[in-house]
């Protein structure tokens, strides 16, 4: 998607011309000759920069930017006037513009400007688009997790995550990293409950020669190496009661030491951690530390497991497939019906793990254009053999019924939607809908 820049200003010549020449330099723009229409361009187009006058007849520009600013920060806004006065200017830096230039415009200093901020945004759109940290769903309750991983990535505040192991926490870690002002910065992870104490203390502190043992030189720790950035501590349940008290106090102080030494040592880093245990009953348990739980849970987000999310699974499963098709440069177009099926009916206890686990070894294993139960691993191939044939036909009905009745409804009835939902043609939509008598 190319950068787009929406231009407010009143004089239709204005807004022409800038956007003739914002064109030539590759950008995508658009106009508004009254400032009440940002509202509803902003609800339809996705806009990264506005460049916006500061005197408008029906609305004034701070009073614009002010409402921008508060349906989505994350949109630049370059203030232009005619009439400049220092009040104007620092209203305007006040409530969020990023600078404020006066007619007659100096083009060059603004272009270099404008170049600046979509090469930057740019950049953060490609890390957003990178797998680590794109958790693909379609789910009603997932949509909102993404929604408060938007909100809370800007912040410093501790997040906590929970879920079952496979639900995708790395994930979201990841994606609250890549769309924070960190995001150039280390993003250190630490499975706390891969390493016995003393270990996990020395990688996350670090340690000075001689503290111990085979500590024959001095070594920074995961604390160290994430300053500036996050640490994602992952299996947070799992550390002792000795080590929490430690974690805790480079949270109050932002200070630690290596083991075996005494110079305290600065830190400023985000902390993201990650449980599948629930800490609620460790901490009744007082097997976790209140202070510590309340002082890591300032926003916490909960990932629901595939089986309460079932509407994911098969846009999962073509996700993966396709995933797995580029690495393994396989042409597979999809799941047979009755693996589609059988799918939706299994629990997955491994979660999106197990669900991706199970499509890799079928991609590599399919030599035909769709996945059939011969492709999947001999569990899953039993689970299908055992299912009672002579509900097969109905159950796998009323489940097609729900599927499209469930699209249709996201989609209001508009049938092109809900096959693009769906992800199969009007056709077959048309041709599934007729059978099943919808
Ligand atoms: N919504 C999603 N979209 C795309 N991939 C996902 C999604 N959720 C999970 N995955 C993939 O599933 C696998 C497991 O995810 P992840 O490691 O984040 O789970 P986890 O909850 O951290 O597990 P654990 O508790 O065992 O550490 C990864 O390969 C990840 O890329």
């Amino acid at each position: 998607m190319p950068y787009t820049i929406l231009l407010v200003d009143d004089e239709l010549e204005m807004c022409l011309s800038l956007a003739e020449l914002l064109r030539d330099e590759g950008y995508a723009t658009l106009y508004a000759t009254n400032p009440l229409d940002v509202s509803s361009l902003l609800r339809q187009e996705q806009i990264d920069l506005i460049l916006m006058d500061v005197k408008m007849p029906e609305i004034g520009g701070i009073d614009l930017l002010k409402a921008v600013k508060k349906s989505d920060a994350s949109i630049a806004v370059i203030m232009i006037t005619g009439y400049p006065t220092v009040e104007n200017a620092v209203q305007a830096m006040k409530y969020g513009a990023l600078n404020f230039y006066t007619k007659p415009l100096k083009l060059p200093e603004l272009l270099r400007e404008i170049h600046e901020l979509a090469a930057a945004r740019l950049q953060h759109r490609s890390a957003v688009a990178d797998p680590s940290c794109q958790l693909i769903t379609r789910n009603p309750e997932m949509q909102k997790i993404l929604k408060t991983i938007e909100k809370a990535a800007p912040t410093a505040a501790p997040v906590l995550i929970t879920g079952e192991s496979g639900t995708g926490k790395e994930v979201a870690a990841n994606a609250l990293h890549h769309l924070s002002p960190r995001a150039d910065r280390p993003f250190i992870r630490v499975n706390c409950a891969a390493l016995p104490d003393d270990l996990l203390e020395s990688e996350l502190f670090g340690h000075e020669k001689g503290a111990f043992t085979g500590a024959v030189k001095e070594r920074k720790g995961r604390f160290e190496l994430a300053n500036t950035g996050t640490i994602f501590l992952d299996e947070i349940g799992d550390m002792s009661l000795k080590t929490q008290s430690k974690i805790l106090r480079v949270i109050q102080e932002q200070e630690f030491e290596r083991l075996g030494g005494t110079k305290s040592i600065h830190t400023n880093i985000r902390i993201i951690t990650a449980t599948n245990k629930n800490l609620k009953k460790l901490l009744a348990a007082e097997k976790f530390r209140e202070d510590l739980y309340y002082r890591l849970s300032v926003i916490t987000i909960h990932l629901p497991p595939l089986r309460e999310r079932k509407d994911d699974i098969l846009l999962l499963a073509d996700y993966f497939i396709e995933h797995f098709n580029r690495i393994y440069k396989k042409r597979i177009s999809g799941l047979r019906e009755d693996v589609r099926w059988f799918f939706q009916q299994h629990e997955w206890p491994g979660n999106v793990r197990e669900l991706r686990n199970c499509l890799e070894r079928a991609v590599i294993f399919c030599e035909q254009d769709e996945i059939g139960v011969n492709e999947l691993a001999s569990q899953y191939a039993e689970l299908i053999e055992h299912q009672p044939v002579n509900t097969y036909e109905e159950a796998f009905e009323s489940l097609n019924r729900e599927i499209i009745l469930d699209a249709l409804d996201k989609s209001h009835g508009v049938k092109k939607k809900a096959a693009d939902i769906l992800n199969i043609s009007r056709r077959t939509l048309y041709n599934r809908m007729k059978k099943l008598g919808i």
